[in-house]
């Protein structure tokens, strides 16, 4: 694996929600492919890092929007490489391509809880946690049934492992209220998000990725995006 040189360009909120839409729109791509390839890079960085607990279950937030889409594709493809992954899905949207997905890791037999666990109970079952509550945009205070669990997720002692933005942070001035996770790992999606600063500031024991190998050259160029080069297949880069 090779390392990357820290990546100077961050995307305001509003950047992050145009490249998605120019990518589905001028660049013709469909969400489930988005969401399939960002998945999977998800999904091989958590390898990655944590091939030595492959035995032990792991937890998978997933969220009421496309970043809970993405955890639940990471799950899928977690279970195919060897892990044990359990999902907690608090607020299951009745949405076609999210219930797809939903079935896709019934079918792998994946677990699914969708009552809060507490602390002591993530604290003794699980090995690490996969954040993927709210991406890119989430706004406001966190709602219910989010609040309860996003305190559960904080007082635990395991690794977080975040999907593009650590949930409860604000997207672009970080964790200003003081509720959302404290990620060891960062995944950034396309390109990381202003929040990404406060991530980095925060030293050395945190690691940060990009994944998302998607971006036609065009909108690299539009957006003036320091993609990495990834190397050969790898679907994620890691940033020094
Ligand atoms: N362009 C990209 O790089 C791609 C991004 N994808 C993912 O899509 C994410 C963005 O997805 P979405 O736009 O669906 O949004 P999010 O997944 O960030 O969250 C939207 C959901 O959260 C809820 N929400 C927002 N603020 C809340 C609050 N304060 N309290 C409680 N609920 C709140 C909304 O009601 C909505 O249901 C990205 O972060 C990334 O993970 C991928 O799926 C596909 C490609
Ligand atoms: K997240």
């Amino acid at each position: 694996m090779t390392r990357f040189r820290q990546l100077m360009k961050f995307l305001n909120q509003v950047q992050a929600q145009r490249i998605d839409e120019e990518l589905m729109s001028t660049y013709a791509f469909s969400i489930d492919q988005l969401m399939e390839l960002a998945g999977l890079s998800v999904a091989s960085v958590v390898e990655y890092e944590f091939a030595h607990v492959k035995e032990s279950p792991l937890l998978i937030v997933a969220g009421p929007g496309n970043n809970g889409g993405d955890a639940l594709v990471a799950a899928r493809h977690l279970k195919h490489f060897g892990f044990n992954p359990e999902v907690l899905y608090p607020k299951a949207p009745n949405n076609p391509l999210y219930l797809r997905l939903v079935k896709q890791c019934e079918d792998l037999d994946i677990p699914f809880h969708s009552k809060e666990l507490s602390s002591s109970y993530i604290d003794d079952r699980y090995s690490m946690i996969l954040d993927g509550i709210f991406g890119f945009s989430f706004k406001g205070d966190v709602r219910a049934p989010f609040d309860t669990v996003l305190n559960s997720l904080r007082s635990s002692s395991k690794p977080i492992v975040s999907i593009d933005i650590p949930s409860g942070w604000d997207v672009e001035n970080g964790n200003v209220s003081g509720v959302g996770l404290c990620p060891k790992i960062l995944i950034s999606l396309t390109a990381p998000k202003l929040c990404a600063r406060h991530f980095i500031e925060k030293g050395n024991d945190r690691s940060h990725y990009v994944g998302g190998r998607f971006v036609p050259r065009a909108l690299v160029e539009k957006y003036e995006l320091d993609t990495p080069n990834y190397i050969g297949s790898s679907q994620f880069a890691k940033l020094d």
